[in-house]
């Protein structure tokens, strides 16, 4: 027994912080065990309370254990290599970096712990290597008198070839990115350097020189140093004291000797690595003791916990605005905590945003940013989900084809539907704030996602003709219905200010059936996606009228006493037929038509022209042409232009030509403006020539009437 140990006995005793050091480790530390005795036989130790005798153990103990003196480490083997060019180049960068943003380095360095925690957690769950009595967990150590900090995790570690390959070239996907973006980025790269974290290379933002040294339980412990310029050196070596996993120790800059400092240290674990699932400890102090949030019970869990979990999962300080923290057991045993945030960041025209969204199976994470989880349309949806059900020897590579994962994506999907459907009934005003920022996404999934339309349609929200202010669901309008309605009618406005007086919508408020009014043209193929809803078919008002006849009810009548006279209204529609071809290829006569000369009907709308313009100019010539005509025969116009066809045919034609111009409008269907306008004038000079015809020749004439002459 070593001399002394009695006393560390009895230290220990008292000490919960000496009970928790690792069992070799004042055996293997002989300064840090002869300054503790030193301390102990002091003996006022003995008299100390709890508290302080572990912050004297633990503070003697985080001096003693960088002290380089021991253990006495022998390097065999060493060698020197050089950095891949690419990486030379990302450390060339990082190195001479005035980044205002230093401390990212420890998040950087503490999620990789983490990941090889959760490596080493997966490797003995799945039997892959052998439980052992070394905690899963990081510790951190300062020392403000070497100016280092140190980074200690018993995690998977890494074989020589497994340093070698992760520490000397890059490995990290945001790493890759930096360097492209610096390929087409002329600066210092200064202003991309905190878009993409950097991850192992960002400790030398703060180092200038880093030691790792690494056991994995398949290799010897082998050491890495480094100072970020242009080689390294490799060696195994003897006398390490890790049983498993990895220490990094860095070697501060001057500047940023603060890092050393454990009050520094601590505030920013503090801010950015509290969740972590393993405990953190700080010279021997336990940070972290919210592990694993969505496994606790949420009447446990407190409404600042949540915001700092939310704050940490998606990297914004913009609070959410629903969550759900829940947990089943059918279909699948899931247990999640997941936020519905409250601003739309694709909105300002950003890129489409990344998963937040991580998988866990028994805390055990199975991959971050598993944007399979939940359909693409519900992309803003952040937080974990945790399924008990997967099995754990899942691969990480083809989880997604598992049918377990279509499952677990199923009932995500249709929770995160049900929680936004609670969040409409408890207060309807909050919701449609919201959706005033989200409504897009749920739309997207009724366009793409036939399966989960009609719980999307309950959510959504339209405006209608009953009030065009307000936002009413599927239901209200289908509780808004006439008596005996068979369809739901919708008309698309595209944002138009003057849509609501579409000739279209003139029987519906005569009928005083409620029109659904969408303002993208993308939400007509949403609709039509979903084609009906508790049985009602969705109706464009446009559509041929034998659709609509039967809910509109009384008909208008063709007045044969002032409308065209019926012997001539097969001429005058075949003469309308010629005219028009081949824009035209049917004429109808119009029962609903009351104010307007006449409508395009048939199975493209009009909004729908308008998309295909955008999109498929072939559909849309297409649907441009051998349209259907609605010609309303009691109207002024009509009347007018088939008297006018009798006796002078080539200026009615002209201004049929005008008056089908404002009926293409109308549809949606471009015209040639050039050609239209040279009409106009036309038309307009006819229009002068026949209202100046008695006034006497050429003189302009001023005509002045009922005007008081003032002087
Ligand atoms: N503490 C550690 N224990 C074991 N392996 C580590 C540790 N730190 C780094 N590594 C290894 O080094 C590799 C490179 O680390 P780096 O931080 O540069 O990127 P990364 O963590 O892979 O990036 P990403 O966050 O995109 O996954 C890691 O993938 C991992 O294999």
């Amino acid at each position: 027994m070593l001399k002394g140990t009695h006393l560390l006995r009895k230290l220990q005793t008292k000490s919960s912080a000496l009970q928790t050091l690792p069992k070799n480790m004042l055996s293997s530390r002989p300064r840090a065990f002869s300054m503790l005795l030193g301390g102990a036989k002091k003996s006022h130790m003995f008299g100390l309370r709890q508290n302080s005798l572990n912050k004297f153990a633990l503070r003697t103990f985080a001096q003693a254990n960088l002290d380089t003196e021991e253990p006495k480490l022998k390097a065999i083997n060493s060698e020197k290599r050089e950095f891949k060019a690419e990486t030379k180049k990302l450390l060339d960068i990082v190195a001479k970096s005035i980044y205002t943003d230093k401390e990212v380095f420890l998040r950087e360095l503490m999620s990789n712990c983490s990941d090889a925690l959760e490596k080493q957690r997966y490797s003995e769950l799945t039997g892959k290597s052998e439980m052992r009595d070394v905690p899963l967990e990081i510790s951190i150590f300062t020392n403000e008198r070497e100016r280092t900090v140190t980074i200690l995790d018993h995690g998977i570690g890494m074989t020589k070839e497994e340093i070698i390959d992760n520490l000397g070239t890059i490995a990290k996907s945001g790493s890759q990115q930096f360097v492209s973006a610096l390929e087409d980025d002329t600066s210092t790269g200064e202003s991309i350097i905190g878009q993409f974290g950097v991850g192992f290379y960002s400790s030398f933002i703060v180092a200038d020189s880093v030691e790792v040294i690494s056991k994995s339980d398949s290799g010897e412990a082998c050491r890495w140093i480094s100072d970020g310029t242009g080689d390294y050196e490799i060696s195994e070596i003897e006398g390490s004291d890790i049983e498993r996993g990895t220490r990094i120790t860095l070697y501060l800059r001057p500047e940023c000797k603060n890092f050393s400092r454990p009050t520094e240290v601590k505030n920013i674990l503090k801010k950015h690595s509290l969740f972590i699932s393993y405990p953190i400890k700080l010279n021997g102090e336990v940070l972290n003791s919210l592990q694993a949030i969505w496994y606790r019970d949420k009447r446990e869990v407190t409404e600042d916990e949540y915001d700092q979990f939310y704050e940490s999962i998606a990297n914004t300080k913009i609070p959410f605005k629903y969550q759900l923290h829940y947990s089943t057991d059918v279909p699948l045993a899931i247990k999640a905590l997941l936020y519905v945030p409250s601003t739309n960041t694709e909105k300002f025209g950003m890129q489409q945003e990344a998963s937040h969204l991580h998988l866990y199976c028994r805390k055990v994470l199975i991959k971050s940013k598993c944007s399979e989880l939940l359909p693409h349309w519900l992309r803003f949806v952040k937080g974990v989900v945790d399924c008990e059900d997967l099995p754990l020897n899942i691969s990480r590579e083809n989880y997604q084809d598992s049918h377990l994962m279509a499952k677990l994506k199923n009932a995500l999907t249709r929770r995160v539907i049900k929680l936004l459907e609670d969040e409409v009934k408890k207060d309807p005003e909050k919701y449609n704030k919201w959706y005033s920022e989200f409504g897009n996404f749920l739309k997207e999934g009724l366009a793409t996602d036939q399966d989960y339309s009609q719980q999307l349609l309950k959510i959504i929200r339209y405006k209608t003709t009953k009030d065009n202010n307000k936002l009413i669901s599927i239901d209200d309008y289908c509780n808004s219905m006439k008596d005996g309605q068979k369809n739901i009618y919708f008309h698309v406005t595209s944002g138009q200010a003057g849509a609501g007086a579409s000739p279209f919508l003139e029987p519906f408020e005569q009928a005083n059936i409620p029109v659904i009014l969408l303002e993208n043209h993308i939400d007509e193929v949403c609709l039509k996606n979903v084609n009906e809803y508790k049985g009602y078919k969705f109706i464009n008002i446009e559509s041929n009228y034998d659709e609509v006849a039967q809910d509109l009810g009384a008909k208008v009548d063709h007045d044969t006493t002032k409308g065209i006279p019926e012997s001539e209204v097969t001429p005058f529609s075949l003469w309308l037929k010629s005219e028009l071809a081949p824009t035209i290829a049917k004429i109808t006569i119009s029962k609903r038509l009351k104010t307007s000369p006449a409508v395009i009907v048939g199975e493209v709308s009009s909004s729908m022209r308008a998309m295909l313009a955008m999109v498929d100019q072939a559909q849309f010539e297409a649907a441009t042409k051998n349209q259907a005509m609605e010609v309303n025969p009691n109207h002024p116009v009509m009347v007018k232009l088939n008297k006018l066809r009798k006796v002078d045919s080539e200026n009615a034609s002209l201004l049929l030509k005008e008056v089908f111009d404002n009926v293409l409008l109308q549809s949606g269907i471009p015209y040639d403006v050039m050609k239209s306008t040279q009409r106009s004038y036309k038309v307009l000079e006819m229009l002068l020539d026949y209202k100046t015809a008695d006034l006497s020749d050429g003189e302009p004439q001023i005509v002045v009437e009922d005007v008081e002459r003032k002087d």
